[in-house]
């Protein structure tokens, strides 16, 4: 194989609590993790001379900051190889919107490559390896809709309704980093059980936060909540509403005041169902 092609999808967190803070300074957080079926999409060719370039290159993102390069990087330094990739991006999902499209395009990065350029280290010790370059790198890698714990590493599959929801990306960017280190910011929500959150427990504790700091946000939440349960994803910008159908979500959308998407959610990441098929094509 010299060129592997795969899509690297998006991410809502369905309810978000930060239940502690560590020593390390990071929190701990209780999470739902869910996968959208938008997607990137990045295709990887094989090269014998160690270089990794990446074209197109994000606006304000230069190649060696982006998560790609940073995840190709990591994966030849951690197994030693030696060989290279031309990585080529198509870039659809809004940047810095709590959909996780950094941390998802780091992901297929390293399982591309790890199957591209055979080093063989599976699911496992890629989502260890990828931790290091983002909390939310590990649940792309692992691939399956998820209850997490600790930092969002911990993960057990969690089997939930795959409903059309509506999206909208109000403009606005948060800062990860300024959420979290927000004076005001709830740190010690009780932790839940699943059965809780499966009876419609759970919120997201960034949301007052964030309201405050972008009217936008706050705009977006408050018209989406009009019409049925909408909440934030991550550290926000993007708000979110599960729909009965695809239709509804349609019919919401095409009202709705700020840009957006309507998106089907899924429980299996279709990073890994496009990589099964290339590696099994004749499994049922
Ligand atoms: C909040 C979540 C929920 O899924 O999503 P996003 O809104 O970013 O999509 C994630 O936990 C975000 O993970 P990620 O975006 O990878 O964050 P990182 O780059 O690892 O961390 C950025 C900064 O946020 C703070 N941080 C992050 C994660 C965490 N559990 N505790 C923290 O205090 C730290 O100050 C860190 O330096
Ligand atoms: N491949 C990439 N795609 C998107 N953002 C990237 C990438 N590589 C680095 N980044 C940086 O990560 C930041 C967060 O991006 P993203 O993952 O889209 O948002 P979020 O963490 O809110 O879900 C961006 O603003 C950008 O500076």
């Amino acid at each position: 194989m010299t060129s592997l092609s795969l899509p690297a999808p998006a991410k809502l967190n369905l309810f978000l609590h930060v239940t502690g803070r560590r020593a390390d300074g990071y929190h701990d957080l209780q999470t739902v993790f869910q996968f959208l079926d938008l997607s990137d999409d990045i295709t990887f060719s094989l090269r014998a001379d160690g270089d990794i370039t990446l074209s197109p290159e994000i606006d304000g993102v230069p190649a060696a900051q982006n998560l790609i390069v940073r995840a190709a990087r990591l994966l030849q330094r951690h197994t030693g190889c030696e060989l290279g990739a031309d990585i080529r991006l198509v870039k659809r999902l809004p940047m810095g919107g709590g959909l996780g499209g950094g941390s998802s395009d780091a992901a297929t990065a390293l399982l591309a490559l790890d199957t591209l350029w055979q080093t063989g280290l599976g699911s496992d010790r890629l989502a260890d390896l990828g931790l290091s370059l983002g909390a939310d790198v590990p649940v792309f890698v692992r691939g399956f809709a998820a209850w997490a714990e600790g930092v969002g590493e911990r993960l057990q599959a969690i089997d939930l309704p795959e409903p059309w929801y509506v999206v909208l990306t109000p403009e606005a960017h948060v800062s990860t980093a300024a959420a979290f280190g927000h004076p005001e910011l709830t740190r010690n929500t009780t932790p839940i059980t699943m059965r809780a959150f499966f009876a419609g427990g759970g919120r997201n504790d960034f949301e007052p936060v964030v309201r405050r700091l972008s009217p936008a946000v706050d705009a977006a939440l408050e018209w989406l909540a009009q019409r049925g349960s909408a909440r934030m994803t991550g550290t926000g910008a993007c708000v979110f509403m599960a729909c009965p159908d695809r239709h509804e979500a349609e019919r919401i959308l095409a009202q709705a005041p700020a840009a957006g998407f309507i998106s089907r959610g899924l429980n299996r990441s279709p990073a890994h169902v496009a990589l099964d098929r290339i590696l099994r094509p004749h499994r049922i």
